[in-house]
């Protein structure tokens, strides 16, 4: 069962709105997702609540997860981080939202990999929270409260070592300037993955342009890759076609 396209249609316009801030709508639609997966899947098994997040999003009300589809491009650049960095990876994400991306992003990861995520909206980071729980992943994720501007210069991002993934995934005007700063801060290495969602849809023009540079171009190998908007099945008649960005650092550059 999918939403009917009138339904769909209505609920994105809602949730594009605020599309440039990436800022949760405020209906309590977040609260009722949680409700749902808590109800519905055992505490403990973080694939089954992904899975649970999946069909309420595909079923009941459109969310800005990642989703399932473009959800495997993200746990193939992961894979691809563990095969160049054997053990558990430490993992990046700029956009908590209901924790979706950060609880599959852990449950595709090497055993012992942690993923710190940072969140604006105190009400959104409280139901991730409460999510990362139910799905048993408290000692894996940490939910950081705040801008990458303010939080880069405080513990714990300040004293960790550079990041294996970054995935971007919060305020599409903060896309170019937050991989800058944390070029600038030392947080990524040769060989870190870059994930950037959402590139065409809302749309984040300024981090395709970035990566097509030649500054871009010598401190990062991109593929751009087609993908459908979150939730959506028809990308090209009804203009939902969405891209995910996955760049490979290659070290420091005179630029940087
Ligand atoms: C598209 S959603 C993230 C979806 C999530 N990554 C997933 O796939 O499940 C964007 C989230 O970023 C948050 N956000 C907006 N601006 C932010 C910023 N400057 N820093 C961190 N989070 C921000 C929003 O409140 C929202 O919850």
């Amino acid at each position: 069962q999918v939403l009917n396209r009138t339904n769909l249609v209505s609920q994105i316009t809602f949730f594009l709105r605020a599309s440039k801030t990436a800022l949760s709508p405020g209906d309590d639609r977040e609260k009722r997702l949680l409700d749902h997966v808590v109800s519905t899947t055992p505490a403990g098994d973080a694939f089954a609540v992904v899975q649970a997040i999946d069909d309420y999003a595909w079923s009941k009300e459109w969310f800005m997860n990642v989703g399932d589809q473009k959800g495997k491009i993200l746990d193939e650049a992961v894979h691809n981080a563990s095969k160049s960095t054997p053990g558990p990876l430490s993992v990046l994400e700029l956009g908590t939202y209901c924790a979706y991306s950060a609880i599959r992003t852990i449950a595709h990861a090497p055993k012992g990999t942690h993923l710190y995520t940072l969140e604006v909206v105190e009400k959104t980071a409280d139901i991730a929270e409460r999510m990362i729980a139910h799905a048993g992943l408290q000692q894996q994720i940490t939910v950081l409260r705040g801008p990458l501007e303010d939080l880069i210069h405080q513990d714990p991002l300040r004293s960790l070592p550079p990041f294996d993934v970054v995935f971007i995934d919060h305020n599409k005007r903060y896309y170019v300037s937050d991989l800058k700063l944390l070029m600038k801060a030392g947080k990524l290495r040769e060989g870190s993955v870059v994930v950037g969602d959402n590139l065409l849809i809302p749309g984040v023009p300024e981090y395709i342009e970035y990566m097509n540079s030649p500054e871009g171009k010598e401190a990062f190998d991109t593929a751009f890759h087609d993908a459908k908007l979150e939730y959506t099945w028809a990308p090209t008649s009804w203009g939902f076609a969405d891209q995910v960005g996955v760049s490979v650092f290659k070290g420091p550059t005179s630029m940087s």
